[in-house]
Formats: C-alpha cells, sequence, structure tokens
C-alpha cells in the first residue's frame, strides 16, 4: 500500500500535508500522534473508507477507489476505534460474519470458516466467549472478540486503531507479540497506538503525525527519538534502557519537583 501526494483535512484544519508513504510485506507501522492529530482519519482513508482530500492511496499501483469493495475486503481487515452492539449476536457469529467476503459467494459458513474463527478467537484467548451475546462481554473481552473477527478475514493488510486500549497487561502482550509474529510471516500491519513502549517492541517504522500537515516517516530507530516524540506528543520524552528493552517515559516536570 501507498500514499501519494495524500492530504487530510478536517474542516479548515489540515491533518496531514502531502505524505508519500509506503508499506509492504514484513513491516509494521506504528501512527503515533496526540489526541485529533489525524491518526484514526488517516486509518480510515488508507482503508478506503474516506476520500482523500488531495492525492490518492494506491494498493498494487491501482487507486483504492478503483477498488471492487470484496476484492479490496480480502485484501485489507480493518479494527476501527471503538464499538457499538445495538444487537444480541453471538461473539462467534461477528467473527464468523467478518469472514464473509473469504466465502466465495456461498451464503452458509463452512467448516472452514468456522475453524477459522475459531482459531482466530482462540489466538486472542476468546474462545471460551464463542457463544456470548456480545452485549454482555466487557470492554476488553470485546476488544478481544473484535480483533480476533479482523485476523480471521486472513488478509495480507491489518489497519489496527488502537488495538489495545482496552486490553489488560497480560492480553497486551499476547497481543503484541501475536502481532510480531504475523508481521515476521509477512504481513504488513498499520496499528495506531499511544503507548510508545508497546509500539517499540512490536513495529518495524514508525509514522509521526505532527497535527499541523506536518509528518516524519522511518524506521523504529530513525523515527523514535525521545527529541521527534516529544515534539509530535507536545511533552518531552525520555526513552531508558531497560534489560535490553527501550521504555518511553514522559519527561519530569521540573516546574514541579
Ligand atoms: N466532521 C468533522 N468536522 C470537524 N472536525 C472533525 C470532523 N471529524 C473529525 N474531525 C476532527 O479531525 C481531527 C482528527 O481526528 P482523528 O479522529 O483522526 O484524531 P486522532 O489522531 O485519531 O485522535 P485520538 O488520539 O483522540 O484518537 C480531530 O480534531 C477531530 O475533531
Amino acid at each position: 500500500m501507498r500514499t501519494e501526494h495524500l492530504s487530510l483535512r478536517a474542516g479548515k484544519r489540515v491533518l496531514i500535508d502531502n505524505l508519500n508513504w509506503e508499506t509492504g510485506p514484513g513491516e509494521c507501522w506504528c501512527i503515533i500522534g496526540r489526541n485529533g492529530a489525524g491518526k484514526s482519519t488517516l486509518l480510515r482513508t488508507l482503508a478506503g473508507l474516506r476520500e482523500p482530500d488531495a492525492g490518492v492511496v494506491t494498493m498494487d499501483g491501482q487507486a483504492l477507489r478503483g477498488w471492487p469493495l470484496t476484492a479490496l475486503a480480502r485484501r485489507r481487515a480493518y479494527l476501527p476505534q471503538g464499538r457499538n452492539d445495538a444487537f444480541g449476536y453471538r461473539a462467534l457469529d461477528t467473527v464468523l460474519a467478518a469472514r464473509h467476503p473469504c466465502q466465495e459467494g456461498s451464503y452458509w459458513d463452512a467448516d472452514a470458516d468456522r475453524q477459522a474463527a475459531h482459531d482466530a478467537l482462540r489466538l486472542l484467548d476468546a474462545d471460551h466467549l464463542a457463544m456470548r451475546d456480545v452485549r454482555s462481554l466487557s470492554g476488553g473481552e470485546r476488544q478481544r472478540v473484535a480483533i480476533a473477527a479482523t485476523l480471521a478475514q486472513d488478509t495480507p493488510l491489518l489497519l489496527l486503531d488502537e488495538p489495545a486500549s482496552a486490553l489488560d497487561l497480560a492480553h497486551q502482550v499476547g497481543m503484541m507479540r501475536l502481532l510480531s509474529r504475523l508481521t515476521a510471516e509477512g504481513r504488513s500491519i498499520v496499528i495506531v497506538s499511544h503507548d510508545l513502549s508497546l509500539a517499540h517492541e512490536v513495529a518495524t517504522h514508525a509514522l509521526l503525525l505532527m497535527g499541523d500537515g506536518r509528518w516524519h516517516a522511518g524506521t523504529v530507530a530513525q523515527s523514535m527519538q525521545p527529541a521527534l516524540l516529544g515534539e509530535c506528543l507536545g511533552y518531552p520524552v525520555e526513552a531508558v534502557r531497560h534489560k535490553g528493552r527501550t521504555i518511553f517515559i514522559p519527561e519530569e516536570d521540573r516546574r514541579h519537583g
């Protein structure tokens, strides 16, 4: 997937200006930026659910708007931020429904679809929730079912908007390990995350949105520099090395210390 001269606006505000960016197999990009910077707007645009204000998003050299919907659905899966369940479907049904584009026009769920749905739920430690009404699930349980539904689509490109936000520590770590494995297996993944340390663990690349149209794209080593992150997030950031890992913390506020 690639963007060429992509610009996104919210009203008169320029969120992203002239973004030239590309992701390929085996890359996991983390989009970083303060609230309202345009991360979700960008992800929706990459999913083909919002038109660019200028420029183009392409996949295999063809603009997204030229892709037939079913073909697009087989290539990318999108996890939006937040969900509102109006109806009492079972968790398993929401995962099966997400597999619709894989079903080659057949109405009934094949055994293979059921197997794929259970496998995806199991990967997210949610198979025991399969028969539960989604409205009865906790926030984190519902999030895990939604991630399972995204993975069950078995697409080469995954677009995940804050997948770890509602998960407890163990499930956050489990999900990040899973994303690392999928990246190593050759998937292309784009996540939005406010957790810099988790992002640093899983991502190969980072795209920083500065909030005024400017952006910075590069490998994690190039982009996740404290000075750049501080400018991007509007607060000074420190990077601390601990047992071979990099942990990001807000710099101490010396005015109050
Ligand atoms: N219909 C609209 N009219 C005006 N502004 C809008 C509209 N839709 C979105 N915006 C604004 O666009 C900006 C970008 O929103 P977006 O959801 O992409 O931010 P984000 O970076 O994902 O933020 P967060 O970290 O809070 O999730 C926000 O300031 C939002 O208020």
